[in-house]
């Protein structure tokens, strides 16, 4: 564990691909002033550089497959270090994808205090993404991969719901309404941990 990181607060958002996850964050940004992590986002911002290993990042992102567990946990640890003298508390958006991430970000950084599950209909996840797809300029927002990273959400990421749920720190939120709407529950779920 790191000792920067020793008290920090850390809160997991998880949820299918499109399910609002990103959304969330950044309201929860504005309103309680928390850092947001987006793993997808740390993976993208590698590919961008042009380097070697964003090559090889970009080539499985493609494919909608999960980039390995080293990889995206240094990144995200390096980034909340970078943080930590300023940080009122995290938002781990995207991460963990299988139980095995949760298990070693917790032998390396530390406990979450919360998991938000957003969660919404694979019809509402595939139409959000291909709406998304016109503009967002995402090599992975596409019919064929959207698929790929759906059935890997249920096979690999759901069963982290069920893992977190056994340490009673999940709380589910509905996100087939409005932003706001959905943003009230999370606001919510924020507040409990008070
Ligand atoms: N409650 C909502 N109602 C309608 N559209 C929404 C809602 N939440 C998010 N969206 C839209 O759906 C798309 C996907 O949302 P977002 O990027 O937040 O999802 P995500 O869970 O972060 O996806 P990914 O896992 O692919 O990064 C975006 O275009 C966003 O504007
Ligand atoms: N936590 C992660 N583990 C492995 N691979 C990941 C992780 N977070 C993102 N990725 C890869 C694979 C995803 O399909 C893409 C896009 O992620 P997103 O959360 O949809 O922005 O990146
Ligand atoms: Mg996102």
């Amino acid at each position: 564990m790191s000792d920067k990181l020793k008290n920090a607060k850390i809160i997991f958002v998880v949820g299918g691909p499109g399910s609002g996850k990103g959304t969330q964050c950044e309201k929860v940004v504005a309103k309680y002033g928390y850092t947001h992590l987006s793993s997808g986002d740390l993976l993208r911002a590698e590919v961008a550089s042009g380097s070697e290993r964003g090559k090889q990042l970009s080539a499985i992102m493609q494919k909608g497959e999960l980039v390995p567990l080293d990889t995206v946990l240094d990144m995200i640890k390096e980034a909340m270090i970078a943080k930590a003298d300023v940080s009122k508390g995290y938002l781990i958006d995207g991460y963990p994808r299988e139980v095995k991430q949760g298990e070693e970000f917790e032998k390396k950084i530390g406990a979450p205090s919360l998991l938000l599950y957003i969660d919404a209909k694979s019809e509402t996840m595939v139409k959000r993404l291909m709406k998304r797809g016109e503009t967002s300029g995402r090599a992975d927002d596409n019919e064929e991969t959207i698929k790929k990273r759906l059935d890997l959400y249920y096979k690999a990421t759901e069963p982290v719901i069920a893992f977190y749920q056994g340490r009673g720190i999940v709380r589910k939120i509905d996100s087939e309404g409005s932003v706001d709407d959905v943003f009230s529950n999370v606001a919510k779920a924020i507040d409990s941990l008070k």
